[in-house]
């Protein structure tokens, strides 16, 4: 059975006290996280304090963002190296918010799913199709495309270990989810483009996350289903009480 991942993004929200604050009360709950994984994604300012934080518990933290190159003369930007220098185990690839506004490509998605494992972070991948693609009952193909572009010439242990998170563009932050059923269509049809690619053992392996408007009160649908292997989760994770729900849940599938 695959360990589900429910992963915080916060986006660009909160300040470096409240991220303290939260990060202090969210350790100090008693959570059995033998089944679940709980990571914090958050803005890269904050991720030395949260480490430090977290340290020993069963929180992980998180990156939203990183450059593929090593170093260099990119200002304003964050390499692999320093967030595994900063203890940071995770990072998300290819929000689809960065696709959008920081002209994220599916190129760049790869080079950067690369670096992540060069660094030992675990990538985080988002994939998902815009309203009008889905109209077009494009998604699937968009979405396979983009898992492909993401996974290119990465290893078979490297793929095993990559977490994608399906995020349809339209349910993010809009209050409106897929249903569970079509989530898990779409997180299937992802897991079958990985069997063709790299194999049954890999795609059997590979953890899929749905993200989307997702919260306590339908989270738990959404992870009884087959192949949603836990949610990418904005909104619904800036407060503590809504974020230990989801990781109940997850606990709980
Ligand atoms: O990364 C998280 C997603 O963009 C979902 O955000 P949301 O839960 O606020 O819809």
């Amino acid at each position: 059975m695959r360990k589900q991942v429910i992963a915080g993004n916060w986006k660009m929200y909160k300040t470096l006290s409240e991220a303290k604050q939260f990060a202090s009360e969210l350790k100090a709950k008693q959570l059995d996280t033998t089944n679940v994984e709980a990571v914090i994604c958050a803005p890269a300012l904050f991720l030395e304090s949260l480490v430090n934080e977290t340290k020993g518990s069963f929180i992980s933290i998180g990156a939203q963002n990183m450059h593929e190159e090593k170093e260099g003369a990119f200002t304003g930007e964050v390499s692999g190296q320093q967030l595994q220098d900063l203890g940071v185990s995770y990072v998300v690839i290819g929000h689809s918010e960065r696709r959008q506004y920081f002209n994220e490509t599916d190129e760049s998605v790869n080079k950067k799913a690369k670096a992540a494992f060069e660094n030992n972070l675990t990538p985080i991948i988002c994939v998902g199709e815009s309203l009008e693609q889905r109209e077009s009952n494009e998604t699937e193909s968009i979405v396979s495309a983009q898992t492909t572009a993401a996974l290119e010439g990465l290893s078979e242990e490297q793929v095993k270990n990559t977490i994608i998170a399906y995020e349809p563009i339209w349910a993010i932050g809009t209050g409106k989810t897929a249903t569970a059923d079509d989530a898990n269509d779409v997180c299937r049809s992802i897991r079958e483009t990985i069997l063709d690619g790299f194999g049954e053992e890999v795609a059997s392996a590979v953890r899929i996350q749905y993200g989307g408007s997702v919260k306590p009160e339908n989270i738990e649908e959404l992870l009884s289903k087959e192949d949603i292997d836990g949610a990418l989760v904005g909104g619904a994770s800036l407060q503590v009480d809504s974020f230990v729900k989801l990781l109940e849940a997850g606990a709980n599938v």
